[in-house]
């Protein structure tokens, strides 16, 4: 059974809809990624799961509760990164540990948590004196606090150099093989496609694909591109009479061919038997990014 289940989700803000009737389930034990372009929908949506947001209409569940009707049982079982704006400067680290833990009735070692995540030299350290990534680590340390069962991270690498960014990466990923299911936003292409084992695509309030990754990019067509430059001067129509051959566009002294199947194979086969070779060559395969502007341009034009 899904451990989050939402259902025609809508959440009106003065009569106009953030969340239009979104839906998706989570299994237990996944990482699965809310991606979409600003103003989607995607912080409204999960602040309806965390319970924080009262719902219009529609249907969630979280590890079988009511986010609105049981929300005091819900705080035990779900944990929520904190933004930077709710903690105070001055908080030492250990303090802030000490505080959230006396939220819950049996809360994790803080200590042992506050180790494995990096910080355990950080006690002392007042909250504004930490790095983004120190900072950002504390917050998730804080979520992990109830020892919940779901984990939801809104944002989680904002802001963060490239390192940091994958050490934080490294923790959500460990936190999953503890078992803790993860619900994340994110905006990144690369942090959802290298986390996350599945993502809905938000659009306008609606959720318009849910699927791996992977699917996400063959749904938008697994288009490759080559980029070369040609040795002689190419007749465009050798290229477009081949049936893997989408597109032929010159960039200079530059052609770029779009296409299917084995694209790199019938263009070099074709050139080669013209005595053209190609320089300075580039294949590009269909990426998440690719993927993310066209589904979420197809949806906005159906
Ligand atoms: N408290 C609020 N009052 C009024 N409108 C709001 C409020 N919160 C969000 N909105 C509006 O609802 C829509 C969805 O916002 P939401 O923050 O859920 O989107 P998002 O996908 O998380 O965006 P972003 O990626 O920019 O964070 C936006 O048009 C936003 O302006």
């Amino acid at each position: 059974m899904a451990i989050i289940e939402v259902e025609n989700l809508v959440k009106r803000y003065g009569g106009h809809p953030a969340v239009n009737g979104a839906g998706f389930a989570v299994e237990r034990g996944e990482i699965f990624g809310i991606l979409g372009p600003n103003g989607a929908g995607k912080t409204t949506t999960v602040e309806c799961v965390e319970g924080l947001r009262t719902p219009d209409s529609g249907r969630i569940t979280v590890c079988g509760l009511d986010p609105q009707h049981d929300g005091a049982a819900l705080r035990h079982r779900l944990g929520a990164q904190l933004q930077h704006s709710e903690l105070p400067d001055k908080l030492e680290v250990g303090e802030a540990m000490e505080l959230y833990s006396s939220f819950y009735r049996a809360p994790a070692d803080w200590r042992e948590l506050l180790d494995v995540l990096g910080l355990g030299a950080k006690l002392r350290t007042r909250f504004r004196r930490l790095s983004g990534g120190q900072q950002q680590r504390l917050s998730i340390a804080l979520a992990l606090l109830g020892h919940p069962e779901v984990a939801v991270l809104d944002e989680l690498t904002t802001g963060l150099d490239p390192q940091a960014r994958r050490d934080v990466w490294d923790l959500v990923e460990r936190i999953r093989d503890r078992g803790v299911t993860v619900l994340l936003v994110t905006h990144f292409m690369e942090e959802a496609e290298r986390l996350c084992d599945r993502l809905a695509l938000f659009d306008a309030g609606r959720v318009v694909a849910v699927d791996t990754p992977a699917g996400l990019v063959s749904r938008a067509g697994d288009r490759q591109r080559l980029r070369f430059r040609p040795s002689a001067p190419v007749d465009h129509a050798l290229l477009t009479a081949l049936p893997e051959v989408a597109s032929v566009e010159r960039a200079g002294n530059r052609i770029v061919v779009t296409g299917t199947g084995d694209l790199l194979l019938a263009v070099t086969t074709v050139l080669t038997r013209h005595r053209i070779s190609l320089a300075e060559l580039r294949v590009e395969r269909t990426t998440l990014d690719d993927a993310f502007i066209t589904l979420t341009r197809r949806h906005t034009q159906s």
